[in-house]
C-alpha cells in the first residue's frame, strides 16, 4: 500500500525489519486479537504533564479504583519505574510489552525518555510502546527512534479542525496558548505530520479515535479513509467516557460504535479489543494485576509459569519428533 509521499511503508523495509515486525505485532496484545489472551503489557505512570487539554480529560493520581485512561496510583520516577518493571517482568513473563502511555502525555515529559533509556539498556528483547497526542511528536520523532520505540499510538479525534474545537479545548504551543479552531489546527498539522514521519520511518502506527456522540460520528469515516492513504497499521475507535466538560454528554452504546468500526473496516484494520486501561496497568488486557488482590496475583502468576512449562514441553516434543 503507497502512502501519500508516494512511498510503500512496507517496500521501505528490509526483509529483517519485515521479520522483526512480524514477530512483535504476534506477542502485541493491542495491535493483534489473537495475542491478547497470552501476551500482556506494562504501563509505566512516568508522564504526568500535558501539552494540550481534551475536554473528555480527567487525570487522577492517586487512584486505586478506578479503570480508565488517565488514572494512576501513583506517578513514577524512571529509576521507580525500572524497578517496577524489573520485579513485574521477573514474575510475570507473559509481559512483552512495555508501554507508557500518561497519565498526561508521554512527548511532553522528559522522562519518558530517561525511562525507555533505562528499560532498553536491561531488556533489550521487549517491545517499547509509546501513546501520544501527537502535538510535539515532528519535534520529538527523532528522540522517539532513538529511545528504541517500534509501536506508537496517536490520538487523532478529527480531520476537520471545526470539529476538532469541539473536542480540544486548548493547545500549548512553543510557548503559547491556543484555543478553539486555531489550536485545533495546530494540532491537526502537527499528528499528521507526526504520523508521516512515523510510518516512513518504519513504526507501527495505531489511531485512537475517541467517539464523542453529535460530534464526530459521521466524520470517523474519513478519519479512517486518510488513515488508508497513509499507511496507518491499526486503529482503535473508543467510546467516550463521560466525564469532565462531557460530564453530562450521553456514552456511545456499544451497537453505535461498531456501526462506526464496521463503516471503518474496509479502509483500516480494527483494533476491537481496547480495554481502555489505566496508566499503570499491568498483565493481561482485561485482567488488570495492579487492581487485584495480592491471592490473585499470585493464582495468575502459577496459571501463568504452567502456560510458560507447556509451552516449553511443546516445543521440546516438536524438535524430538523431527
Ligand atoms: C490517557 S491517554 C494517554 C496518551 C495521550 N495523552 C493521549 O491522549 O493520546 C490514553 C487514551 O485515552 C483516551 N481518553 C482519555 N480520556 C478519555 C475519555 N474520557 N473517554 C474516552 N477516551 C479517553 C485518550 O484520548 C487517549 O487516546
Ligand atoms: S492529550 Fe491525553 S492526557 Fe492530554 S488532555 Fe488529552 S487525553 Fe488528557
Ligand atoms: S488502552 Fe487499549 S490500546 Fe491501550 S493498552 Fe489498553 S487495550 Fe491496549
Amino acid at each position: 500500500m503507497a502512502t501519500e509521499s508516494g512511498k510503500d511503508p512496507e517496500e521501505c523495509l528490509s526483509e529483517e525489519d519485515r521479520d522483526s515486525i512480524k514477530r512483535l505485532i504476534a506477542q502485541h496484545p493491542c495491535y493483534n486479537k489473537d495475542a491478547q489472551h497470552k501476551f500482556g503489557r506494562i504501563h509505566l505512570s512516568v508522564a504526568p504533564k500535558c501539552n494540550i487539554k481534551c475536554k473528555y480529560c480527567d487525570r487522577k493520581y492517586d487512584c486505586v479504583n478506578e479503570s480508565r485512561p488517565g488514572v494512576t496510583s501513583e506517578v513514577l520516577n524512571p529509576q521507580q519505574a525500572l524497578e517496577k518493571t524489573q520485579k513485574v517482568l521477573e514474575e510475570y513473563p507473559f509481559i512483552k510489552v512495555v508501554g507508557i502511555a500518561g497519565p498526561g502525555d508521554p512527548l511532553a515529559n522528559e522522562e519518558t525518555f530517561e525511562t525507555f533509556k533505562l528499560i532498553k539498556q536491561h531488556f533489550p528483547d521487549v517491545t517499547l510502546c509509546l501513546s501520544t497526542n501527537g502535538l510535539a511528536l515532528p519535534a520529538r520523532i527523532q528522540d522517539v527512534l532513538d529511545s528504541g520505540v517500534s509501536t506508537l499510538t496517536v490520538t487523532l479525534n478529527a480531520i476537520d479542525p471545526e470539529i476538532g474545537a469541539k473536542i480540544v479545548d486548548h493547545v500549548n504551543y512553543n510557548g503559547k496558548t491556543y484555543r478553539g479552531v486555531e489550536g485545533a489546527s495546530i494540532l491537526l498539522e502537527n499528528q499528521l505530520e507526526g504520523i508521516r514521519k512515523a510510518v516512513e520511518a518504519g513504526l507501527v502506527v495505531k489511531i485512537n479515535t475517541v467517539l464523542v456522540p453529535g460530534i464526530n460520528e459521521d466524520h470517523i469515516i474519513e478519519i479512517a479513509q486518510k488513515l488508508n492513504d497513509m499507511g496507518v497499521y491499526i486503529m482503535n475507535v473508543m467510546p467516550l467516557i463521560c466525564q469532565a466538560d462531557f460530564a453530562d454528554w450521553t456514552a456511545p452504546t456499544p451497537q453505535e460504535r461498531k456501526a462506526v468500526q464496521d463503516s471503518c473496516e474496509p479502509y483500516v484494520q480494527q483494533m476491537r479489543h481496547c480495554r481502555q486501561c489505566r496508566s499503570d496497568a499491568y498483565g493481561l488486557l482485561g485482567k488488570d494485576l495492579s487492581q487485584m488482590s495480592e491471592e490473585r496475583r499470585n493464582m495468575v502468576k502459577v496459571d501463568a509459569l504452567k502456560k510458560a512449562e507447556s509451552v516449553k514441553k511443546n516445543l521440546l516434543m516438536m524438535r524430538l519428533n523431527k
